[in-house]
């Protein structure tokens, strides 16, 4: 359902979240890492979700499995670089890689700075081997508390000018916006665009403290603006993009009806919708199966999934040139 001959772009997208399951037993194995699996396979049914998991924080339990693994900076360049692998393979034309550098280094203990130069070289030598453009995208995990996100941050802050924005994600129920407040102005004043997971597992209010305390111009998921008319305004009215992710808000358990997602009325309401994958080596997708689900089970015909796929382009964190770049490229492929 995906027109190639448009731009294929992904925006929202964990590259620690897609860490192959046959990468993740290998690091094992090389680093004497103790896994409850004994091969590849077991490792797929150990840190892949087919269903769906009982709420946000046992869907992000997943994803412990992958960064386990990261024993030393090659482990974290190797991650990077095939995430690039995957878009090619995928027909990715752009994708926003968003990464936690401390939650990479956690449990080896690495330096967070340098893991965030290790995924910026895997990224960058990626990019040039397969032909792919990627953007970076530096994420706080805020279920450590501000304190560790301010570490994370002065990490990324370090490589500036490699990354395009700042996001918050993990617990959003537990630690709300507002306490990351000071960390976002320093994101701004460093001329970073904004990205925020809001209304995923908490309600509306979320989704305006994303914009109006931390500066969101995009939100990821934001399902919870469906009960809340002004907002749904506001955010048609000043262009503030939503980064729908269907199957991650279904194992979430942040939606029960996948056909009744409300990207459908984001999108009648003339909000920027766009499909992304989240966490596809956790979800076991691709870019490709999120606009299968939109049109099978979302019910998008084939014209409004092209507007979707235009919006990602609108929405990306890219110059204008860069844009027109791409679109010049499609239309002579
Ligand atoms: O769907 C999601 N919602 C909220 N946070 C997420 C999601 N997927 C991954 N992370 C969080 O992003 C960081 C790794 O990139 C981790 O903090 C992980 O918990
Ligand atoms: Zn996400």
């Amino acid at each position: 359902m995906i027109d190639y001959g448009l731009p294929v772009i992904d925006l929202h997208r964990h590259l620690d979240g897609n860490i192959r399951p046959s990468t993740i037993w290998d690091l094992a194995q090389q680093h004497h890492i103790a896994l409850p699996a004994n091969n590849a396979e077991e490792v797929s049914a150990l840190a892949q979700i087919h269903d769906r998991t009982s709420d946000l924080l046992a869907f992000l339990k997943k994803l412990d499995y992958g960064v386990s693994v990261l024993a030393d900076l090659d482990a974290c360049y190797r991650v990077a670089y095939e995430n690039l692998q995957d878009a090619k393979a995928e027909q990715l034309d752009y994708v926003e890689l968003r990464f936690s550098p401390y939650y990479m280094a956690k449990t080896h203990q690495l330096s967070v700075e340098a893991v965030v130069e290790a995924v910026v070289q895997g990224v960058r030598d990626g990019e040039a081997e397969f032909g792919v453009k990627a953007n970076l995208i530096g994420i706080l995990s805020r279920t450590f508390g501000a304190d560790v996100c301010q570490i994370e941050l002065q990490g990324l802050l370090a490589h500036k000018g490699e990354i395009v924005a700042l996001d918050l994600a993990g617990d959003e129920a537990g630690f709300p916006a507002p306490l990351f407040d000071r960390h976002f102005k320093q994101a701004r004043d460093a001329g970073w665009s904004i990205t925020v997971h809001a209304g995923e597992a908490a309600g509306s209010d979320s989704i305006w403290n994303a914009i109006k305390i931390l500066g969101a111009s995009r939100i990821g998921h934001g399902v919870a603006a469906k009960d809340d008319p002004e907002l749904l305004a506001y955010l048609a009215t000043n262009q503030i993009g939503i980064e729908s992710c269907p199957t991650s808000n279904y194992q979430t358990t942040t939606l029960v009806d996948t056909a009744r997602h409300p990207m459908r009325s984001f999108f009648d309401q003339g909000i920027a919708v766009t499909l992304n994958t989240d966490d596809p080596g956790v979800s076991a997708i691709d870019l490709a199966h999120e606009y299968k689900v939109a049109h099978d089970v979302i019910g998008f015909n084939k014209a409004e999934l092209a507007q979707i796929q235009l919006n990602a382009l609108e929405q990306a964190f890219l110059p204008e040139a860069e844009k027109n770049e791409i679109k010049k490229r499609k239309s002579t492929d």
